[in-house]
């Protein structure tokens, strides 16, 4: 169990030095945990448990927002999301997600992945609307890029990757969900791309992403008009695979990568990257014009105005 841990510490290799210079600035800019220290916790936390390892991904003070546990038989992962009150993600919470993704996927002991929420009814709110509201220039297009390596990381995922979706998942809890090879959902949920109903534009990547998954015309509907879909319309449409009852959802998931598992891992591999590699090499040669772009768009005056309208209507229905 130990060796297992080990092999998931980040080595800084020199193709992985730039992103373990992004993560060592942000946990100086934020408090989080070292890369280091994270391994170091799940050395530490592992040995404890036997055929599951658990490990603790979250600074200090911000336990549990993220919980890992391996199957070391099944070698099937679950990344359960517990920030409450709704799992929206902001720029610490999606470091985690990206420190947990590179350990899973440099793991030789991990094959598959579920991402699913702890949270009930909700699976992940998208985006963390505070982060983009009065924000600070830096933080935001740090938070952007982030955002951007999490779907890199997750579309591009060697592994098997399937979304239990168990509750609510809007926008960038769509685009989590839609990023998996597979989606099972509970039913009476809603799921979608809403940004323009936000008075916000989902990037061109989101929309690749959506139009990859459910077809050109449907995507174009949807994203127009930002609709929310319940959890039967999205199977209809192609964005979710899989309705059964809640608590039925991580069973499924869990058999879902039994089944794929059965095919050689290589040619699915090969086939996997062929599909998605154009999506991904788009955005890594339009990264950084997409964070301007977004930076852009969301300082702009009358894009702060509607945010802060769309938090105050978030508030009122709260109460
Ligand atoms: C031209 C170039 C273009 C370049 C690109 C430009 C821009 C693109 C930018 C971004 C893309 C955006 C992606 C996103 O993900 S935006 C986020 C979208 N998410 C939503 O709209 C979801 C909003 N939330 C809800 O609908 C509901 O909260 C819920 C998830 C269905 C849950 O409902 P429930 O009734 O259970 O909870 P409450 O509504 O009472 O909420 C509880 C509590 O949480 C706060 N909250 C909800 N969602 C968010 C969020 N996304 N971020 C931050 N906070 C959130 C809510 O305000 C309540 O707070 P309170 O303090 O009042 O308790």
């Amino acid at each position: 169990m130990g060796q297992v841990q080990s092999r998931l510490t980040i080595s800084p290799t020199p193709t992985k030095l730039a992103w373990m210079m992004h993560l060592r600035m942000l946990t100086t800019m934020h408090g989080l945990c070292e890369v280091r220290q994270c391994s170091k916790r799940w050395k530490n936390l592992c040995p404890q448990t036997k055929n599951l390892q658990k490990c603790q991904m979250s600074s200090a003070g911000s336990s549990e927002m993220l919980q890992v546990t391996v199957d070391d038989k099944s070698g099937i992962a679950t990344m359960t999301m517990c920030r409450p009150p709704v799992n929206s993600l902001n720029l610490e919470f999606l470091t985690q997600i990206n420190i947990a993704l590179e350990k899973l996927e440099n793991s030789k002991d991990c094959s598959g992945l579920i991402i699913t929420s702890k949270i009930p009814k909700i699976f992940c709110a998208g985006l963390d609307i505070m982060e983009m509201y009065q924000p600070n220039v830096d933080r935001l297009q740090e938070f952007w890029r982030t955002l951007q390596e999490m779907y890199i990381r997750l579309y591009g995922s060697q592994l098997i990757t399937a979304a239990a979706i168990n509750g609510a998942s809007p926008a960038g809890g769509c685009l989590m969900a839609m990023s998996c090879d597979y989606r099972v959902m509970a039913p009476g949920y809603k799921i979608g791309l809403n940004e323009t109903q936000l008075g916000i534009v989902a990037p061109f990547w989101f929309q690749d992403l959506i139009i990859n998954t459910m077809g050109f015309r449907q995507s174009e509907m949807a994203l127009q008009l930002g609709t929310l879909f319940t959890s039967e319309e999205a199977l209809n449409l192609g964005m979710v695979d899989k309705i059964v009852p809640q608590e039925q959802v991580m069973e499924t998931a869990i058999q879902e990568i039994h089944k794929w598992k059965k095919i050689p891992g290589f040619a699915r591999q090969i086939t996997k990257s062929a599909l998605r590699k154009p999506s991904i090499d788009k955005l890594h040669s339009k990264r950084e014009e997409d964070i301007a772009n977004f930076r852009d768009f969301i300082t702009k005056d009358s894009i702060q105005k509607t945010l802060g309208m769309y938090i105050e209507s978030l508030k009122k229905k709260a109460k």
